[in-house]
């Protein structure tokens, strides 16, 4: 199995799925892939961290592309067409290709599968997705996520290679359903750190994870994804560990923004990727395009990606009129 980009969660799977198959993970940093091979260690995203003494890295995408017989794609929305389109010379046919991104691209609104579809006409597309907080699952507690693919099949035969005793990997067909549960969660956990930034309580949290969904819901079942994916492990049950975890990126922006911090003050002191920046702004368009009624995705766009305030925000999703729970605000 070839892993593409060890960052915190390309790293995370590479380290798990080293117990059960031979794994090579790209790393853009020769330095870094040499680190990860000789040290176990990688220092950039995991420091503290031990990993499968038999994972090696490879900062050359060819060699880690030709001899794929999986290919799991680690990289961030914004890098993910990119280096797709440098590997797929060096891909043999047949060759399966998972997302871990959660996000849409930047432009066309594509989820990642529609990437690698376009990119690599042919081989099955799917996505690996849940809630699944990097530096927990790489310390050994237990967690679960969905391998989604067209055929069931293939999904099983993924499932075999990345699950162990505390990491469950469930199987499904929806890959609509799982990537955009996946990108529409991390907008939901910036709206839940602004209210968390606020000092507002418990129900307060509760409310918006739960209309956020309902958000999600709406959205990802116009784009052709089945209802009860949302409720599941890659919808609801990412949205709570996103929205509650000090250890989420995207939480971690709303809260700071609350307390009067921007977006690029934020965002600039980690290296770290915060994909809800850029799955606001996309959600909010595709919800436009399909007629979905998405006030908390609409508010978090203005502040990300508009200059409102956290407050302005907040205030805006007061003033909407609660209508029948399951139709619309
Ligand atoms: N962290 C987590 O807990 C989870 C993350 N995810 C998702 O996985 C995806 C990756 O996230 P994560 O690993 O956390 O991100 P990180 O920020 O930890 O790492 C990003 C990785 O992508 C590489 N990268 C960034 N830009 C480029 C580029 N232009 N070309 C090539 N490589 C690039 C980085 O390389 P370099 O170091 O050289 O810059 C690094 O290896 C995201 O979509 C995220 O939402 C999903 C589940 C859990
Ligand atoms: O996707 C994640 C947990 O499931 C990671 O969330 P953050 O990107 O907000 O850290």
């Amino acid at each position: 199995m070839t892993i593409v980009g060890a960052g915190s969660w390309g790293t995370t799977i590479a380290s798990l799925a080293a117990r059960n198959v031979p794994v090579l993970l790209w790393a853009r940093e020769p330095g870094l892939a040499e680190r990860i091979s000789t040290t176990h260690e990688n220092p950039d995203y995991l420091a503290g961290h031990s990993l499968h003494p038999e994972l090696k890295a490879t900062a050359s995408l060819p060699a880690a592309a030709e001899q794929a017989d999986v290919v799991v794609m680690a990289v961030p929305t914004h890098a993910f067409r990119q280096v797709l389109a440098e590997l797929t010379p060096h891909v043999r046919p047949w060759v399966p290709v998972v997302s871990l991104a959660k996000g849409f691209e930047e432009g066309t609104n594509n989820r990642m599968t529609e990437v690698i579809t376009e990119e690599l006409p042919g081989h099955p597309a799917g996505v690996l997705s849940g809630p699944t907080l990097a530096k927990e699952v790489l310390a050994g507690l237990a967690a679960a996520a969905v391998i989604a693919m067209p055929d069931l099949s293939v999904a099983q035969r993924l499932q075999s290679l990345m699950r162990t005793s505390l990491f469950r990997v469930y199987t499904g067909t929806d890959v609509i359903g799982v990537e955009v549960g996946g990108a529409v969660k991390n907008v939901v956990a910036i709206a839940a750190g602004m209210a968390d930034g606020f000092g507002t309580g418990d129900n307060t949290r509760a409310m918006v994870i739960s209309r956020g969904v309902a958000e999600m819901t709406r959205l990802g079942v116009a784009m052709g994804g089945d209802p009860a994916t949302f409720a599941g492990l890659t919808g609801l049950g990412d949205a709570i560990a996103t929205s509650i975890s000090p250890l989420s990126r995207n939480r971690t922006l709303g809260v700071q923004l609350a307390q009067g911090k921007t977006v690029d003050e934020v965002t600039r002191s980690s290296r770290m990727v915060t994909e809800g920046v850029r799955a606001s702004r996309a959600s909010r368009e595709l919800a436009e395009k399909f007629g979905v009624d998405a006030p908390i995705i609409g508010e978090i766009d203005a502040v990300v990606n508009e200059g409102r305030t956290p407050r302005e925000a907040f205030r805006g999703l007061l003033h909407v009129e609660p209508a029948t729970e399951g139709e619309a605000g």
